[in-house]
Parts: structure tokens; sequence; C-alpha cells
């Protein structure tokens, strides 16, 4: 397989994915980070009519996609309160057969989560070599944003939870010390065994607690942000941002505090150049 044939993957999930979730009388979308997303700006370039649109990046590389693209980056920081996204997309490293996630593999983390959570439906675009039925199976490790001062606590504390070799990720030039987020931050990345999902532990192929060298995703990703010094945690996990939503509106809340991490779809771009879409559902 040629990075061409990866490339036209991730062009055909981009592609899909917008052609089902962008609504071209959408006000506010969401832009993540990595390379799969250029094909989602790409996409919604040729669908989008409205020229007030607003497009909220996670960081300096999307905001970077959305202008070249010729179209109008708004900060995080200047959605109106109470506004919600109307969608989100963003790429991601890894995605279980729950829809759970691992991002970060391109230090965005942090931006991603804040703008996943503010969209009524997130969206994720991948190739085929993230579809797998369990995190951690090809991706080695969890990205996790830490303050500089924390980093060999936090590092310590890791190996403690069971981290076989937790990494402070330099730059390429590994010369060049330490690699910065967005925030000025440092990414660990945390190698740990492939994690069980919801299902295998009601199964009982582990209890996912740590306590007999198994994790469950959700288990972890809290285990992990509870560390001091830790900003965010590369697992996107829990509910999906419609289930979420429709939590909040039972409940007669309405407000932006919180949709969710875990997408409602994720589209891989296959090798034979289908699209594979997977959802709560299942796949098809
Ligand atoms: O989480 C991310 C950046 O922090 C990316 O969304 C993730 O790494 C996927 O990137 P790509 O589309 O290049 O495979």
């Amino acid at each position: 397989m040629t990075d061409t044939n990866v490339e036209a993957a991730k062009r055909a999930a981009g592609q899909q994915a917008v052609a089902d979730h962008f609504d071209a009388n959408a006000s506010y979308v969401g832009i993540g980070s990595g390379t799969t997303i250029v094909y989602v700006v790409e996409a919604i370039k040729e669908r989008s009519t409205n020229p007030a649109i607003r497009f909220v990046p996670t960081g300096y590389q999307s905001r970077q996609v959305i202008i070249n693209a010729g179209l109008t980056p708004l900060g995080f920081d200047s959605l109106p309160d109470g506004v919600m996204l109307d969608v989100a997309f963003d790429g991601a490293d890894e995605v279980d057969s729950e829809l759970n996630c691992i991002k970060g593999g391109g230090a965005c983390l942090f931006q991603e989560k804040l703008v996943a959570e503010r969209a009524k439906k997130f969206v994720c675009v991948a190739d085929y070599r993230k579809r797998q039925d369990r995190l951690l199976t090809q991706w080695p490790t969890i990205p996790i944003e830490v303050a500089p001062l924390s980093q060999n606590k936090v590092a310590a504390a890791l190996k403690t939870l069971g981290s076989t070799n937790p990494k402070l990720r330099t730059t390429l030039l590994d010369k060049s010390g330490p690699l910065k987020t967005d925030q000025d931050f440092y990414i660990i990345d945390a190698a740990f065994p492939t994690l069980l999902t919801r299902k295998d532990v009601q199964e009982g192929r582990g209890k996912g607690d740590g306590s007999d060298g198994t994790w469950e995703v959700n288990n972890i990703a809290k285990a992990i942000k509870s560390l001091t010094g830790v900003l965010e945690v590369g697992i996107f996990s829990g509910l999906n941002g419609l289930d979420a939503q429709a939590l909040r509106e039972k409940d007669g809340e309405r407000s932006a505090v919180s949709g969710g991490q875990v997408p409602v779809a994720v589209y891989f771009g296959m090798q034979d150049g289908s699209v594979v879409v997977r959802t709560a559902d299942g796949e098809h």
C-alpha cells in the first residue's frame, strides 16, 4: 500500500463525512487537526454557501488549514455564550468498537476536546489503519498534555498506573528538546497494554480498573486526568454528543456547557476505495 492510497482513503472518508454531516446553512463548524482534516475542509469548501459561516479551529495548524482554504476562522473563546457548534469534524489516531478514540498524535488534544464537547455532533474521519476493536492495538501510546514543571512527577505516577515507558515527546530534531503544544505545555506519550472496552469488562475479560493489570478506556482516562499537572488526556470517551445533548434536554438544561467527546460516527477510508461508517449501531 503506497502513501497515495492512504491519501485517497483519507480523501474518500472526508468527502463522505461532509456529504452526510455538513449542512450548508450551518453557522458554526469545528475543524480539527491533522492530515485527514484537510480533505474535510476541501469538501466543505466545495459545498459552503453561507458567507456568515464561521469555523472554529483546534489549534495553530487547524487555523492555518481554515485560512488557506479561504474560510473564516473564529476562536473558541469568541463563540457566543450558550451557542453550540452545529458539527465538529476531526481526525483520530485509533478508534475502538465503542467509538472511543485516541487523539493527540499531532499534539492538539486539549483544544480538540474543547471543540468536540462544544458540538451538537462530533464526527471523525480516518483511514483504515485507525480502525480497530480496541485502543492501543496498533497505535502504541496515550498522548497526555502536561504542565512542564510536573513532567517527572506525572511520568512517575503513570508508571504506578502500569505504563511501561512514559516518554516525553521531543521535536523531530531531538536535540531541540521537548515539543511544546499550543498551550506551551509538554506531551508525554504513555504506553499501556491494549485497553478493554465496556463490553469486555461486562463479559469478564478483565476488571478494567487497573487492579489486575487491565484498564477499561473510561477508567484509565479518569485515572490519568486526576493526576495533578495533567491538562488533558488524549482519550475521547464516554457519551457521544447526541446522547449527551439528549440527556441535557431531558433534564431541562439546554446550556452549551458540555457535549460529548465520542463521535456519533467515524468514517474510515478503506484500501479498496470504499468508506466504512462506524456508529453506535455497528458498521455499514
Ligand atoms: O489528534 C490529532 C492531532 O492531535 C489528529 O486528529 C490525529 O493525530 C489524526 O491525524 P491524521 O489525520 O494526520 O492521521
